[in-house]
C-alpha cells in the first residue's frame, strides 16, 4: 500500500504567493522596488524552478516566504499557514542562498543542532544524521569543524540541514551553486527524490538546463515583475521552430539530412516522396528553455 505524505494527502497548494511587493530603502532613502505585485502558487508535490537574471528579485521572493524580510505588500503562505507565523516553517526545509553557519561546530553537530531544534527524537535523528551526511558526502570529514570545509562542502551540508526534519516543502535559493558537477548532478537526484515522494520543491537557480531537466513548471521574474508560468513541457513543446528530416536513396544507400520549417513541411515530404526518396524520420527541433528565457530576456532589455 503506498502511503501519502501529508502534502499529498492535504489538497491545498503548499505555497502561495499573493501580491508580493517589495521595496527597500537604499542610500539617501533611494527606493528599490524589488518585487512588484508578485502572485504565484505551486501545488503539492510540484517542482517549481525560479529563474531570472541577477538583481531580478529572486532572493528577495524567497526571504519574504520563509520569513526573513517582511514585504511591503501582499502575503505568503506556505501549506495553508501564513507567513511568518512559526507554523509556516514547522514543515519546511530552507537553504540560503550564501549558507554561512556556526563554523566552530562540526556538521554532525550541527545537523544534530537542527534535527532538534524541530523537535526530533534521538532515535530519529541518529539514523538520519548518518544517512543525509553519507548522502552529501560528508561522512568522513563529519567530525572537523566546518571552518575547514571548502564551499561546496558547506553548500552541501546547508543540503543536508534542509533534508534532516524530512519536511514536506523546500525552499531551495541556488541550490547548485559553489557545487562541481558531481554535486549538481547529485542535488539534481535529491530534487527528483523528493519529487517521487510527493514533497514540493520550490527552487531558483541561473542553470537552466538542470531546471528543464527536472522542473514541472518554472516562473520566470525580470525587474522584479513575474513575466510567466509556465510548464516546461509547454514551453518545449510550443517551441518547434522546425524539423529535421532524414530521407534515403535506395540506389544509392545514402541517407541526407534536411532542416525544414513549420510551413514548409507537408510540401517538402510530398516532393521527397515524389523523387522517389525514402523518409526515414521527421523530427521536431524544438527551442530550449535556455532560448526562451534568453528571448524574453532580451526583449525586455529592448523595451526598457
Ligand atoms: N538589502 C537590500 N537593500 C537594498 N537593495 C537590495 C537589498 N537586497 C536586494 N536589493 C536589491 O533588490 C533587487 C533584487 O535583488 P535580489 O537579491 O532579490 O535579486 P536576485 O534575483 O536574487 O539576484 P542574484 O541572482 O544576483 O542573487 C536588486 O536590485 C538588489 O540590488
Amino acid at each position: 500500500m503506498t502511503t501519502l505524505t501529508a502534502c499529498e494527502r492535504s489538497e491545498k497548494s503548499a505555497i502561495v504567493i499573493e501580491h508580493l511587493t517589495k521595496t527597500y530603502i537604499g542610500k539617501k532613502r533611494v527606493r528599490i522596488e524589488a518585487l512588484k505585485d508578485i502572485s504565484l502558487s505551486v501545488t503539492c508535490g510540484e517542482v517549481f524552478g525560479f529563474l531570472g537574471p541577477n538583481g531580478a528579485g529572486k532572493s528577495t521572493t524567497i526571504k519574504c516566504l520563509v520569513g526573513l524580510l517582511e514585504p511591503t505588500k501582499g502575503h505568503a503562505s506556505i501549506m495553508g499557514n501564513i507567513v511568518p507565523q512559526i507554523a509556516s516553517r514547522r514543515n519546511l526545509g530552507y537553504l540560503p542562498e550564501n549558507p554561512a553557519f556556526y563554523d566552530y561546530l562540526s556538521a554532525e553537530e550541527y545537523i544534530t543542532f537542527v534535527g532538534s531544534s524541530f523537535n526530533m527524537t534521538k532515535e530519529q535523528l541518529t539514523p538520519k544524521c548518518e544517512e543525509v551526511l553519507k548522502l552529501l558526502g560528508l561522512w568522513d570529514a563529519r567530525k572537523r569543524p566546518m571552518r575547514s570545509y571548502s564551499k561546496g562542502m558547506v553548500q552541501r551540508v546547508g543540503l543536508a540541514q534542509v533534508l534532516v526534519h524530512d519536511p514536506e516543502v523546500y525552499i531551495l535559493d541556488e541550490p547548485m551553486s559553489g557545487l562541481d558537477p558531481l554535486g549538481r548532478s547529485l542535488v539534481k537526484d535529491i530534487i527528483c527524490d523528493l519529487k517521487r515522494r510527493g514533497k514540493t520543491v520550490f527552487f531558483s537557480t541561473h542553470i537552466i538546463d538542470d531546471v528543464e531537466k527536472i522542473c514541472d513548471r518554472v516562473g520566470i521574474i525580470l525587474h522584479g515583475e513575474l513575466q510567466c508560468v509556465a510548464k516546461v513541457e509547454q514551453i518545449v513543446n510550443e517551441g518547434i521552430t522546425g524539423y529535421q528530416v532524414r530521407s534515403h536513396r535506395s540506389e544509392t544507400g545514402v541517407f541526407t539530412d534536411h532542416i525544414v520549417s513549420k510551413e514548409e513541411l507537408t510540401d517538402f515530404l510530398n516532393r521527397l516522396k515524389s523523387s522517389g526518396e525514402d523518409v526515414v524520420l521527421v523530427e521536431p527541433c524544438r527551442q530550449h528553455l535556455e532560448d526562451f528565457f534568453l528571448a524574453l530576456v532580451g526583449k525586455n532589455k529592448q523595451s526598457t
